[in-house]
C-alpha cells in the first residue's frame, strides 16, 4: 500500500499499517483533499474519496408505509438532505446510493428535482451489509460496466443520517488514510446490558467504557472491499458493523473519532420530528429586511430592522442592500417593506429574484410582504384590491416552495408607536 504524502516511509511494521497524515491540520487536509492548497502544489496527490450511502431499507421501526429515507421533512425526502450534506463537500468525488429496484425511479426523480450532482445508483441488497457491498462493487474497477473510478478512501454513511458536517467527514477520512479504517462514535445514552436465556439480567457493561458506533465511517477502499469479499454469509445477513468486518477479515483496528450529537440515525417517527425541528431551527437563523427606499434612513424598514435585532436573539438580521448577495448567502426568511408604492413593487421584485435563484428548491422560503397605505389617501376599493392581489401572488409562488404572507397596514400619517404594533403583530 502506498504511503501518503509521497516521500513518507513505507509500512513500518508487519501488517497493513500505513503511514499518512500525522497531526496534520484538518484545514490543510481539507485543502489537500480538494486538490487545492500548498500540499497539492507541492505535488502531494489528494486521495480520491467516494461515498457509499445504503438506502435500501424498509424502515419497519418507523411504522409507516414509506421507507423512512423517502419520508418528507418540510416536503422534501429525508435522503435529499443527506445527499445535500455530502455533495457540499467538494473533495467527495462520487456518491453511490444503494436503493431497491422498486425505488430506483423515485430516487432518480429526487436527484433530478433537487438538482443533486455526482450521484450514482446501484441496486440495494436484502441486508444493509449487502447494500453496502453492492455500492463498493460499483466503485471497484474489477466489475463489468464499471464507469466509476476506484477511490483510495471510501466513506460509508447511512442515507438516514442527514446531519453530517464536513469536519467529521474529514476526520474519518484522514484517520482512515493512516489506520485503514475509522468511524464516528458517541457516548452511550443508556447502559448496555446482556440478558440471560431466562430473560433476566446476566451482566451489564460499564457505560463509561463503551461507546455507540455511529456514521460516517471511512476505509481504505482495498481494506473494506477485501473485507466484504471475505465476509461470511452470516455476517452479510446479520451484521450491523462495518468496522467489525475490517477487523475480522483484514485485522485493521479502526480509529475511533468522537462525533457530534447530530450524527444520530433517523429510526423512529420521533426522529423525523426531531430532524424537522433541527432543520427549521437552522434555516431560521437569518432574516433579511428588504425595503423600497434603502437610502432613506428614516424608512420604517430600518426601524423594523433595529427592533428585530433587539427582539430576536441568535438571529442574524440584515437589510437587503445587495439582494443577490443575501440570496447567495442562503437566507430563507424575508420581510419586504413597501412604503413608496401601492402595488407591492418591491415584493414582486424580490419574488422574481427568489424564483430565478432556485433558492427554494431545497428549503421553503418565507416572505412577509408589509405594505403601508395612508388611511386618507387610498380609496377603500384599492385597499381590498391589494388584499386580493397578495393572495393571488401567494398561490402562484407556493408552487415554487415560497410561502408568501401579506400584511397591509392602513395608518393615518399622525399615528405613533406604529412600528411596535407591526413587530408585535408580525412576530407574535
Ligand atoms: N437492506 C437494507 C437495509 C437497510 N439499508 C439502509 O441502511 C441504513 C441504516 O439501516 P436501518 O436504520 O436499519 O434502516 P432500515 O433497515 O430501513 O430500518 P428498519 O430496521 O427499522 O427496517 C438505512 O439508510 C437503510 O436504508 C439498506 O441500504 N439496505
Ligand atoms: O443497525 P441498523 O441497521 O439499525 O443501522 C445500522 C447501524 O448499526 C450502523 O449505522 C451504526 O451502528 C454504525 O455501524
Amino acid at each position: 500500500m502506498e504511503s501518503w504524502p509521497p516521500g513518507g516511509s513505507g509500512p513500518a511494521e508487519a501488517g497493513p499499517r500505513l503511514r499518512g497524515l500525522r497531526g496534520a491540520d484538518l484545514a490543510a487536509s481539507a485543502s489537500l483533499l480538494s486538490g487545492a492548497g500548498a500540499g497539492a502544489e507541492a505535488g502531494c496527490s489528494a486521495p480520491a474519496v467516494a461515498a457509499v450511502l445504503p438506502a435500501g431499507g424498509s424502515g419497519e421501526r418507523m411504522g409507516v408505509p414509506t421507507p423512512k429515507q423517502f419520508c418528507p421533512i418540510l416536503e422534501r425526502p429525508l435522503i435529499s438532505y443527506t445527499l445535500q450534506a455530502l455533495e457540499r463537500v467538494s473533495w467527495i468525488k462520487d456518491i453511490v446510493v444503494a436503493v431497491t429496484g422498486e425505488n430506483m425511479e423515485a430516487m432518480k426523480c429526487i436527484i433530478q428535482r433537487y438538482q443533486h450532482k455526482g450521484i450514482s445508483l446501484v441496486e440495494s441488497g436484502v441486508t444493509r451489509h449487502r447494500s453496502i457491498f453492492n455500492g463498493l462493487k460499483a466503485l471497484a474497477e474489477d466489475q463489468p460496466n464499471c464507469r466509476l473510478s476506484k477511490p483510495e478512501v471510501v466513506i460509508i454513511h447511512d442515507a438516514v443520517r442527514p446531519f453530517v458536517e464536513e469536519d467529521v467527514l474529514l476526520k474519518v477520512v484522514t484517520a482512515a488514510k493512516e489506520h485503514g479504517a475509522a468511524g464516528a462514535i458517541r457516548p452511550l445514552v443508556s447502559t448496555v446490558i446482556s440478558p440471560s436465556v431466562d430473560g433476566c439480567l446476566d451482566h451489564s457493561l460499564e457505560r463509561a467504557r463503551h461507546r455507540a458506533s455511529e456514521m460516517p465511517q471511512a476505509f481504505l477502499f482495498d481494506v473494506i472491499y477485501e473485507a466484504y469479499q471475505q465476509c461470511s454469509d452470516y455476517d452479510l445477513e446479520f451484521g450491523t458493523e462495518c468496522l467489525h468486518l475490517a477487523l475480522k477479515y483484514c485485522h485493521i483496528k479502526a480509529k475511533l473519532i468522537e462525533g457530534s450529537p447530530d450524527l444520530w440515525k433517523v429510526t423512529y417517527k420521533r426522529d423525523l420530528y426531531a430532524a424537522e425541528s433541527i432543520i427549521k431551527e437552522r434555516i431560521s437563523q437569518q432574516i433579511c429586511v428588504v425595503m423600497d427606499a434603502k437610502e432613506d434612513e428614516e424608512h420604517v424598514g430600518h426601524r423594523l430592522e433595529e427592533m428585530l435585532k433587539n427582539e430576536l436573539n441568535h438571529v442574524k438580521v440584515t437589510s437587503g442592500r445587495d439582494l443577490q448577495q443575501i440570496i447567495l448567502e442562503q437566507c430563507y426568511n424575508f420581510v419586504c417593506v413597501n412604503v413608496m408604492t401601492s402595488d407591492f413593487e418591491e415584493t414582486q421584485k424580490l419574488l422574481n429574484m427568489l424564483e430565478e435563484s432556485n433558492l427554494s428548491i431545497l428549503y421553503p422560503v418565507v416572505v412577509i410582504s408589509v405594505q403601508f397605505l395612508d388611511y386618507e389617501s387610498v380609496p377603500f376599493g384599492q385597499k381590498m384590491e391589494n388584499l386580493m392581489q397578495i393572495r393571488e401572488f401567494a398561490k402562484e409562488v407556493k408552487k415554487t416552495n415560497i410561502l408568501l404572507y401579506g400584511l397591509l397596514v392602513y395608518y393615518p400619517q399622525w399615528e405613533t408607536g406604529l412600528l411596535k404594533a407591526i413587530v408585535d403583530l408580525v412576530f407574535s
